[in-house]
């Protein structure tokens, strides 16, 4: 089936998803900050529940592609495996004596091995020095805390970099150092992988910052971009030029949101749960605004506003109102819930939607406005802060119009 995603609630066919593994056990009290997670998961645990969350989708008849599993295939292609490995050595901090050790290293990797050291880094003591292999100054004076290749455990985080606009994939511009190296992977996978052979990229990461969690799909041809701690203007703007340019769409909407790590990305206080419907942070619902951008004659993005985000998405989507689901009974339990990611649902068909079972006030809303929900456990993938929504990136949603010509 091709690839081609065209709103957030399309039923859905196909998605990436990344079950996490041995990168979640290089967190520490020490490192969690800045690898931006909030605890230290338990990563077995972890990994339950993300069986749990990737068997709901599969009951739902959703194919689940592992970007692991997709990576270790990419690196089976000699060119994939060369850029990559070479993207890993060109590091400043390894210097010429450490490059070479750890590129003789990583040599004698078969694929599945290799892609695990992409993902989970490389510590201190799991690269093997002796008089014939030195690792040299930098080694030496290496904190054994350090890594020589940093891990990567934001990675099940799918949604942030990359995501899909009709049959074009968008491999993000990350903001965080932590997460920087992500894109490299999964840049080579739609660049290299059999199965998505022929795919155009509209967006790369050496462009401005922009990341999949702010990237909301409103409507076929209406694309709501936030700008905020990830997103810039400049990154929103670039998008606008982009997608207006391969005909992708006709309206971006560009959202400000706070600053904040509680709402890192648009999907961490909106998401859709039916064609005309958002679940939303009632602490923002009424102030939010947004702009919108329309591609000029000249193909200039052209601005209007500041207005009511509610009210000029209505109006881009060609609704007479977006509905709008909120999240809690009272302030302090949407702050809570809001913080858990309850708003940050993955929509599996129109009013069908997976979010996190310890949301209750979150999903009694829902449920009250006839939203389905698949409830799903996340006391440690939510120490990552994200929800089924920043864990997962359609690849394949059923069109809510029909597919243009060429994509069958
Ligand atoms: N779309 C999202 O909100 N993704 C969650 C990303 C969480 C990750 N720990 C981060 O800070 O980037």
């Amino acid at each position: 089936m091709a690839h081609y995603v065209d709103s957030e609630v399309g039923r859905l066919g196909t998605v990436l998803l990344h079950r996490p593994g041995p990168e979640l056990a290089r967190l520490t009290p020490r490192n969690n900050d800045s690898l931006l997670f909030d605890a230290i998961p338990w990563v077995g645990r972890a990994q339950e529940e993300h069986d749990a969350f990737a068997r709901a989708l599969r009951e739902h008849g959703v194919e689940v592609l592992y970007l692991g599993t997709l990576l270790a295939e990419t690196l089976a292609v000699a060119d994939a495996r060369a850029e990559l490995t070479e993207h890993v050595l060109d590091d400043p901090r390894l210097g010429d004596t450490l490059r070479r050790r750890v590129a003789d290293h990583l040599t004698y990797l078969d694929p599945g091995a290799l892609a695990d050291v992409l993902i989970a880094g490389l510590a201190h003591e799991e690269l093997h020095t002796s008089w014939d292999r030195p690792g040299g100054l930098v080694y030496t004076l290496m904190d054994r805390h350090d890594f020589v290749i940093d891990p990567l455990p934001n990675l099940l985080f799918t949604r942030d970099s990359s995501f899909w606009v009709g049959d074009r994939a968008g491999v993000t511009s990350l903001a965080m150092p932590a997460r920087r190296r992500e894109t490299t992977l999964t840049g080579a996978i739609y660049r290299h992988h059999p199965r998505f052979s022929g795919t155009e990229l509209v967006y790369r990461p050496e462009l401005e910052h922009l990341e999949g969690g702010d990237v909301l799909l409103l409507a076929p041809g209406v694309v709501a971009v936030g700008v905020g701690e990830r997103t810039t203007p400049a990154g929103a703007e670039r998008l606008a030029r982009r997608v207006f340019a391969a005909g992708l769409a006709h309206t971006i909407l560009v959202v400000p949101i706070a600053q904040e790590r509680a709402t890192m990305h648009l999907d961490t206080v909106c998401t859709m749960v039916d064609v005309d419907a958002v679940l939303m942070y009632p602490n923002v619902a009424g102030s939010l605004s947004a702009y919108t951008v329309i591609a000029g004659s000249d193909g200039e993005p052209q601005v209007d506003g500041p207005a009511p985000f509610l009210r000029a998405a209505a109006d881009a989507m060609d609704l007479d109102v977006l509905r709008v689901i909120d999240t809690g009974l009272d302030p302090v339990t949407a702050e809570r819930e809001q913080w858990d990611d309850g708003n940050n649902t993955l929509a599996i068909a129109p009013r069908l939607c997976v979010g996190y079972e310890r949301n209750v006030e979150t999903n009694a809303q829902l449920a009250r406005a006839g939203i389905e929900v698949i409830e799903i456990a996340g006391s440690e993938l939510g120490s990552g802060r994200g929800g089924p929504r920043c864990m997962s990136c359609p690849l394949v949603r059923e069109p809510l119009r029909p597919a243009p010509v060429g994509t069958d």
